[in-house]
Order: C-alpha cells, then structure tokens, then sequence
C-alpha cells in the first residue's frame, strides 16, 4: 500500500490523500487551525457609538432603523474628519418620514433620536415637539403662516414631529393646512443646520400625501418603515416593560400571553389593535390585577410581589 501523502491546501487545512478519497475532518483541526472563511467581528472603538448602540438596544426588533442611526453617525463623524483636513463635507439634511400603524414605535424613536443628535452635537437641545394640524393650522389668512412659525421656533435645536401629517393635505388646495406646508417646507432648507423635521403617520396615507405634494420626497432623505410586531417582538416588548416595572412573568402567564398575541395577529381578533402601546395597556392592567389579588389573599412575600400569574394577565 502506498505511504498517505499530505497535501496543503491553501496553507490552512492538512488534507490526507490515500488510495480512497478521503473527506476533510474539518471539527478535528478546527480547533487548533482557523477557520480561514470566518472574519472576526469588527471591535468598535468608538465610545459615542457604544453608547447610540446601548440606547437603540432597548427597542424590541427595528433592525433597519438601528443601521440607519449608526450610518448617520459615521456620516456625521467622518464629515467632521474631512473638514479639518480641509476636504469638502456633505451637507444632508436629517428631515425623516416615519410610516407605519399606530403603537408601532414612531413617537419613541423620534425622541430617542433627538437625544443622539444631541450627543452627536447635531443638535443643540435634542428635545421633541409633538404637534398635530390644529396645532398648525390657524383660522384665517396668515394665521397658518404665523402659527406654524411659532412652533418651529420651539422647536429649534431639537425635533417637530407631526403625526398624520396627511390631515395637512386634507382639504386640498384651499384649505389652510398647505399654507403649513409651504411654510413648513421653506424652514426645511433655511433651518435645516439645527432643526429636524418628523413627518409621521399611516404607511397608505403617507404615500398619498407624498403623491400629492411631488415637491416633498426628495426633502426627506431618510423614509423610515414601521413595520407591525410579530408575535415574538410582542412578548420581547412585554417582558421588558414588565422587567423594568421589577415583575417577572410566571411559565404561563407568558403562555398565555403568547396565545392571546397569536390569536390577535392570526385571527385578527381584535379591530383596532395599537401594537406596542396594547401591550403597555395590558402590562399596566396585569400589574393592577395582580395588587387586587394580592390585597384580597393577604399575600406579600418578595416572590409573589414580584410575579404576574396566569390570573393576572388581563386584556383590555
Ligand atoms: N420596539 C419597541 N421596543 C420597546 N417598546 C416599544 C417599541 N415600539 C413601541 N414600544 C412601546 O409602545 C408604546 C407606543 O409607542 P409609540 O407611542 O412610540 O408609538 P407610535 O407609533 O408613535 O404610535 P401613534 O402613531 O399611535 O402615536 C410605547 O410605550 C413604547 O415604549
């Protein structure tokens, strides 16, 4: 029989070759020769950064927004590099446009995002102004103008967030709310160095508004989808209210949770379902319904202040 022979194979793997062919043991070098396919993770270095990821890990999914955030950062930061070296630095405005049901995180994001601006110095104050049309549209000629003014004023260094920003569009030509537009609009690009602009609202009625003002798509550079919870991120964002409350779930209650968010997402048994703010809502009741229960047995041992049985998960 001929003597094995032993072939390198790209300088990594030891491949024996005999009279049969032989598979690769990979598990058997593996531990003492390196994967030559796996790269090691990035070590991020960057302490501003740290701490955006350290804020943005306490929301539940919302994968595409945490990527955005963080390219927004090293847009900011490598921009401010090119400037000291006296090369030319983009000037992009930060206006957004969030879409999507209620409960689905906007208003969150929107402040939490008006405190990393403020860490990252694009913001001087990073506070949210939370404004709706009639907070916009006044009741006669110039009204509008002025009012809508005045709230970009309050805003100034930090957030206007305007939910169902489409009821501005609602009456058409004629109507007072496209004053707010057009003033809104020129703010946009005179103001756009410390002040960030939220338009938010339903997927559908976003889009229409865009399609019946052209001119504003490409004023808002970031288009940011919030997509409905699935079941899993439903009890993700349970847990971690009822954990930030101090209470823990028993085996099943979180069954039982589990079944009520199947039987809502699959069976669309309930009509006007909010996402995460139904999950707050129930969370609060649970919380009131477990103190009932404890005031009535008498009951105030560490781990039963503590625990939300199945008893106490209450829907509204
Ligand atoms: N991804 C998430 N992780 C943790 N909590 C969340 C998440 N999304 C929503 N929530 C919670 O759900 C509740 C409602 O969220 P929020 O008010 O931000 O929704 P919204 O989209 O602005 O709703 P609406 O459009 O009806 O005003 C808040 O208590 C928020 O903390």
């Amino acid at each position: 029989m001929d003597q094995p022979m032993t072939l390198k194979n790209n300088g990594q793997i030891n491949i024996i070759l005999n009279n049969e062919p032989v598979k690769p043991k990979p598990k058997k070098f593996s531990t003492t020769i390196p994967n030559p396919v796996v790269q090691p993770k990035p070590v991020i270095h960057h302490q501003p950064l740290k701490e955006i990821e350290a804020e943005l890990k306490s929301l539940v999914g919302m994968d595409d927004l945490k990527k955005i955030i963080k390219e927004v950062y090293a847009w900011l930061y490598v921009n401010k590099k090119r400037e000291e070296q006296g090369l030319k630095a983009g000037k992009q405005s930060l206006h957004m446009m969030f879409k999507g049901n209620p409960g689905t995180g906007k208003t969150t994001v929107a402040r939490l995002i008006g405190k990393l601006f403020h860490s990252m110095n694009v913001l001087s104050k990073g506070h949210l102004i939370e404004a709706e049309r009639a907070d916009l549209v006044g009741e006669y000629i110039g009204h509008t103008a002025q009012k809508t003014r005045d709230l970009i004023k309050k805003a100034m260094g930090g957030i206007l967030f305007i939910d169902e920003a489409y009821s501005l569009s609602r009456g058409g030509e004629k109507d007072f709310g496209k004053e707010a537009i057009d003033t809104l609009v020129n703010h946009m690009e005179a103001k756009r160095e410390d002040f960030v602009l939220i338009l938010a609202g339903y997927s559908k009625e976003m889009e229409n508004f865009l399609t019946l003002n052209p001119g504003l798509r490409s004023r808002f550079p970031f288009v940011i989808d919030f997509p409905d919870y699935e079941v899993e991120e439903l009890l993700e964002i349970a847990e971690q209210m009822i954990a930030e409350r101090e209470y823990h779930l028993s085996k099943d209650a979180y069954y039982k949770l589990k079944e009520h968010f199947l039987d809502i997402k699959y069976n669309r048994s309930l009509k006007d379902f909010s996402n995460g703010r139904y999950v707050r809502n129930v969370v609060e009741k649970s919380v009131r319904a477990q103190a009932m229960r404890l005031l009535m047995e008498d009951r105030y041992q560490r781990e039963e202040l503590l625990t939300l049985t199945m008893e106490d998960i209450s829907f509204s």
